[in-house]
């Protein structure tokens, strides 16, 4: 299936079975004859699928090379970068060449970030390989790394050329990052797919996972081309990530996924909404229940005020007031600006109201 994404520049996503050794012809229409490529891949990834896009890029005409980095969301930082501008140097990339990142979501956002500022922009073409990656974080254009301050703090809006999925790579990904891949897929179920949310609950997205690829990239396509930038609507795709990304800066980007960390975010984000009277109740429950189902963590561990304090970089924070994504319901959202002291008083005086009510 080929989704197309109208943004400025316009991009197709091609979702297929086999399309990684389709890459080059793929890609072919898109640069002149003889340019360059450099696959942007990790340790894990690029061993198992790395020879493949390799020699579809050659046959298709191009000059390969690769940079590889160790696997890891500790690795999307800075001093990653700085070697992947040093590689492009070093091969003499100028702007009619490109990258091709080829991995999950970090392998994307980072080569994605790279292109996005090597030479004040570079094109490239995203090939993921996750779960994760597949159904979201190829698609849309945010770029970007961690810094020790918070998630995603450097980044820039790049649109890729092309995305070229395959979900028979996933064949090889860990059953723990194709679990971390569910946790956006469950998002997607709570912010505008409430069929997709009751098909997650009664276990039936795994049997048919191209079309829940495909059913994901149709719901970012929607939000990408009205709010490519971020200013509104698009915020919602950041439902539970508030919550989720404070997690994982408190986790040292290390101990706690970003998929599982959005999961234990979307059940905080449907406890404060309740807490406010915006989400109907037993919301959260339905949320925690399908997580469980799916063997993901539900409790962040930390004290809420710790949990908020570390959302004090959060990209959707205008000083004090911070754009809580809630639900009104599964599958519907809304926008809430909230004071953060506030939020901290009223999350508690609700708990404690459960707490006597049990
Ligand atoms: N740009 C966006 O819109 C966007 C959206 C969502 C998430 N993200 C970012 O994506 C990142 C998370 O992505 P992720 O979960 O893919 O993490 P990841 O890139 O670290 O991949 C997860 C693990 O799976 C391995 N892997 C990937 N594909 C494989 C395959 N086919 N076979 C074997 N192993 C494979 C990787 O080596 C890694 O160990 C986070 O940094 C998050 O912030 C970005
Ligand atoms: O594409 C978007 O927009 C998203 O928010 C998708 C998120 O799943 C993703 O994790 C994104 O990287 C979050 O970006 P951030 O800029 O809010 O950190
Ligand atoms: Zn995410």
């Amino acid at each position: 299936m080929v989704i197309h994404i109208a943004t400025d520049k316009p991009y197709d996503v091609l979702v297929e079975n086999g399309a990684l050794d389709r890459a080059g012809e793929a890609v072919k229409p898109l640069f002149k004859s003889g340019s360059q490529a450099m696959i942007v891949s990790e340790t894990n990834v690029f061993p198992i699928y790395g020879e493949r896009l390799t020699a579809s890029l050659t046959a298709a005409g191009f000059r390969v090379s690769h940079f590889v980095f160790e696997a890891g969301e500790q690795q999307k930082q800075l001093s990653t970068v700085m070697r992947i501008y040093e590689a492009l140097s070093e091969h003499g990339f100028t702007r009619s060449d490109f990258i091709v990142t080829l991995g999950g979501g970090v392998a994307g956002d980072m080569g994605g970030f790279a292109a996005a500022t090597f030479l004040r922009g570079i094109d490239f073409v995203q090939v993921p390989t996750s779960l994760l990656a597949q159904v979201d974080a190829s698609v849309g254009g945010k770029t970007g790394v961690d810094l020790p301050f918070g998630k995603n703090l450097v980044g820039a809006f790049h649109q890729p050329r092309l995305v070229i999925s395959d979900p028979q790579t996933l064949s090889t990904l860990p059953d723990d990052f194709f679990t971390d891949g569910l946790g956006e897929v469950i998002k997607y179920g709570c912010i505008m797919d409430a069929e997709l949310f009751g098909q997650l609950e009664r276990g039936e997205v795994i049997d048919r996972l191209e079309e829940t690829i495909c059913r994901c990239v149709q719901c970012k396509k929607i939000l990408v081309e009205e709010d490519t930038t971020d200013k509104g609507h698009r915020m919602i795709l950041n439902f539970g990530h508030t919550f989720g990304h404070a997690l994982e800066k408190l986790t040292g980007f290390s101990a706690l996924s970003h998929g599982r960390a959005v999961g234990i975010g979307m059940v905080m984000a449907g406890e404060v909404g309740e807490s406010l009277g915006i989400t109907e109740m037993g919301t959260a429950a339905r949320i925690r229940r399908v997580l469980e189902s799916y063997g993901m963590p539900v409790e962040a561990g930390y004290d809420f005020a710790e949990v908020v304090e570390a959302t004090a970089l959060d990209k959707k924070s205008f000083g004090k007031t911070l754009n809580l994504i809630l639900l009104k319901t599964i599958g519907e959202c809304v926008i809430h600006p909230v004071d953060r002291s506030y939020l901290v008083l009223r999350y508690k005086i609700a708990a404690e109201q459960k707490r006597r009510r049990k």
